[in-house]
């Protein structure tokens, strides 16, 4: 999509600035002078291009994009599809909990003090309500069955004998109530057990379950659409002929859902302008994500079809390298777009700038807690702009990878976090904040199937 040789009409600043990451892509040694330091950022020149968001501000418009847009409703969700969502309405019990009172041992229910005589049947969970218990009497029982009526406590196998005329004695006192799971005792009926905004965990799950449910009212995964733009593109195979693999159709579906979204569908449009116009102004998603034609090229859509529907542009361009040609935009009062930059690291970096704010908030996701750790060497900056840099994490150090240029995704497909690299750069042992990537934190929301 990007034309042959439209670089080679290109301001100076653009091809000094694509050359440099380039070359910082494959360059091992930062540059800096002899005691280490990394050069000053330089002073940020004030042309028409560098009108791009900065990188901090452009998250907070996609996550704000996504707070000021119409509510969507709450969904009822099967227990098991509501894994990762946020519960939209309080988890209030169903039921008493335990429901009846119910053994905590295995053992024996009795009334009165011992010894006692051991009645013939027992009681098992699940089972239907038994005899109640006269004064002196004991019966068998399993954790979790009722208890009979008038039982005084229960008293554990391992603390209690029968004698040669099969009377049951306690090998140490027994308190009134031990090892009985009285009715209600972790919540009764209406007791809220957990407020709206409550992540679904594994846990949530089974306490929602024991109290009653089926089924939570959630809010709804975001729905995303996925369009992949580019005549170069080729499905399967090796590349040929100019023609090279798509790497973002199998990319992006796993990575939107470990956002938590709901991959609807994931189109190919080419570099087909009336197919990217009906691909749009057709979507019914939350989001739609186009990669690539971001940029200026003749066969770049995504700005023409965007003025042609009359969008609002809430980023044009970021500055962030790689993928400083990412947009998000409005095209309807409840739809956004964003434009993923064609490169496939510059893609992950819009993916992470603008998807992710923006569906984290849709979900009711938090916002991760920010964190930094010391480098374990130094990261060449961008004279200007921010940039996202591959790292692997070892003990409580980042390690700065290498292949990290805006086409490739060998430095990423090793990662465990992007690091955050401010203009002018950072010496070896300075804290670089850090962006998980998905399958490092292995948060709940993440799901890769
Ligand atoms: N004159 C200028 N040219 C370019 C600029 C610029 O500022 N001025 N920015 C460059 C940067 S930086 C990037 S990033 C790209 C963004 O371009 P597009 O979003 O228009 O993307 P394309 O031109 O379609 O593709 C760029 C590159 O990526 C390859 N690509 C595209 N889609 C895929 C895919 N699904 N899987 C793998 N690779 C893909 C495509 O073949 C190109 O090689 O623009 C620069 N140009
Ligand atoms: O540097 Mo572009 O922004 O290759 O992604």
């Amino acid at each position: 999509m990007t034309a042959p040789g439209t670089r080679a009409g290109a301001p100076a600043q653009d091809s000094d600035d694509l050359d440099l990451e380039e070359a910082l892509a494959l360059v091992r040694e930062p540059r800096g002078d002899s005691a280490g330091q990394m050069p000053a950022p330089a002073p940020e020149p004030t042309g028409e291009r560098h009108r791009a968001t900065p990188w901090h501000q452009a998250r907070e418009t996609a996550a704000r994009a996504a707070r000021t847009r119409p509510r969507r409703t709450p969904v009822s969700v099967p227990l098991g599809e509501a894994l990762g969502l946020v519960l939209a309405a309080p988890l209030d019990a169903l039921t008493d909990l335990p429901s009846f009172d119910t053994s905590a041992m295995d053992g024996w229910a009795v009334a009165g003090p011992g010894p006692w005589q051991v009645r013939d049947d027992g009681v098992l969970a699940g089972h239907a309500q038994p005899e109640p218990l006269t004064d002196g009497e004991a019966v068998r029982i399993a954790t979790g069955a009722r208890i009979p009526a008038d039982t005084t406590a229960v008293l554990r196998s391992e603390h209690g004998r029968t004698d040669t005329q099969g009377r049951l004695h306690a090998a140490r006192d027994l308190a009134h109530g031990q090892d009985i799971r009285p009715r209600g005792q972790e919540c009764r009926t209406g007791d809220q057990l957990l407020p709206v905004g409550t992540l679904v965990t594994p846990a949530v799950l089974g306490l929602a379950a024991a109290a009653g449910y089926d089924t939570v009212t959630a809010v709804p995964r975001p729905r995303v659409e996925v369009l992949v733009l580019g005549d170069e593109l080729l499905t399967d195979g090796l590349p040929h002929d100019g023609l090279i693999r798509d790497a973002l159709g199998p990319l992006l579906p796993p990575w939107l859902r470990a956002l938590g979204a709901d991959v609807v569908a994931v189109r190919r449009i080419g570099d087909d302008a009336e197919a990217l116009y009906r691909a749009v102004t057709g979507s019914d998603a939350d989001l739609i994500v186009t990669t690539g034609g971001t940029a200026a090229g003749p066969r770049d859509h995504v700005h023409p079809i965007l003025e042609r529907i009359g969008a609002e542009l809430l980023v044009d361009g970021v500055k962030v390298r790689p993928g400083h040609p990412m947009l998000l935009a409005r095209t309807k009062d409840d739809q956004h777009l964003v434009g993923l930059p064609g490169n496939p690291l510059a893609a992950v970096s819009g993916l992470l700038t603008l998807a992710e704010p923006l569906l984290r908030t849709l979900a009711a996701h938090p916002a991760p807690e920010p964190y930094a750790l010391p480098l374990t060497e130094a990261i060449q900056g961008h004279p200007y702009d921010t940039r996202l840099v591959p790292v692997v994490l070892r003990g409580d150090h980042a390690v700065p990878l290498h292949y990290n240029g805006p086409a490739m995704l060998r430095g990423v497909a090793a990662a465990d976090a992007l690091a955050v690299v401010p203009p002018g750069g950072a010496r070896p042992g300075v804290e670089a904040e850090l962006l998980d990537l998905p399958w490092a934190s292995a948060g709940i929301g993440v799901c890769f199937t």
